[in-house]
């Protein structure tokens, strides 16, 4: 099993992610907070309650989480396709693998993934979800001050399995929406023939437009799960949840933070398998 996949995952995982945080505090403060008028009010309200620190709320844990979630999806999802389609990663240019088996690669790679990311996406949505300005005298202090505490409370509240709240939609977000991913990436890798750095940056912003855009309404749905459990529990499970988003707020619901989803993806994901590309190149 090549390591170095997991390697070039780890680091390219977190260029992508220290770039796209901020715009991902704004779109999961819009998905679950009912307070904000648009992207710019959110944008405003953040600055002003919490300077630019409150962008990079959450950002701590998943930097480590990274490493774990990125390399287990790169790498489970080249060892997929290997065992698919006999092609390893350099053959890849000269013998284009079977796109169906890209698909089933990149899906077994998102809900083996989705497994691991869910107690720190969790971690991350509560903590980006806490708008009170940064802790001093006379001001009410977080409910979680940071996220060790975060996992501590969350299983001294709601129990272990309160790590693991928003885990089947972010496995039926991931699953498909992956398998989708990745394909984009070769396909278009493919198609624009040059396998330079400028394929590498276009085909991995499109990639992730195109998973984004597939997986926004089960990120609404992911986040408000995750957010369910922390005053009362006010849905009875999945279903219930988007069945009630719906009818208390209309179908465009599901399309909260597409714009900033989309928005960030580009640059997130360019950078992310471009910086994949390079290491797995310098690395073999
Ligand atoms: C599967 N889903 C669309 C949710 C994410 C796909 C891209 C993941 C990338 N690390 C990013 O943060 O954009």
């Amino acid at each position: 099993m090549p390591v170095e996949e997991f390697v070039a995952g780890w680091i390219s995982g977190a260029a992508g992610l220290i770039l796209g945080h901020p715009l991902d505090t704004v779109k999961v403060r819009l998905q679950t907070q009912n307070v904000y008028r648009g992207i710019v009010d959110c944008v405003i309200k953040t600055y002003q309650r919490e300077s630019v620190l409150g962008f990079f709320k959450g950002m701590s844990f998943p930097i480590c989480s990274v490493a774990v979630v990125n390399s287990v999806l790169f790498g489970t999802y080249s060892n997929s396709l290997l065992l698919l389609s006999s092609t390893s990663h350099q053959d890849r240019k000269a013998q284009p693998p079977n796109y169906g088996h890209i698909f089933v690669a990149g899906s077994i790679a998102g809900f083996v993934q989705a497994y691991c990311l869910a107690p720190f996406d969790l971690i991350k949505v509560r903590l980006q979800n806490q708008t009170e300005p940064r802790a001093r005298p006379g001001v009410a202090p977080s409910h979680y001050r940071g996220p060790l505490h975060c996992a501590r409370t969350i299983l001294r509240e709601e129990g272990p399995r309160g790590l693991f709240r928003g885990a089947w939609a972010l496995v039926l977000r991931d699953t498909p929406s992956l398998g989708l991913y990745f394909l984009t990436y070769e396909g278009l890798s493919w198609w624009l023939t040059s396998d330079g750095s400028a394929t590498m940056l276009v085909a991995g912003g499109f990639a992730g437009i195109i998973s984004w855009v597939v997986a926004t309404p089960l990120d609404v749905v992911k986040a408000r799960m995750q957010m369910d459990g922390l005053k009362q529990q006010e849905y009875r499970g999945l279903l219930d949840c988007m069945v009630s988003s719906a009818r208390q707020e209309g179908p465009g619901v599901f399309f909260r933070g597409l714009t900033l989803n989309s928005a960030r993806a580009f640059p997130v994901n360019a950078v992310t398998f471009f910086s994949y590309e390079h290491l797995l190149r310098f690395l073999s």
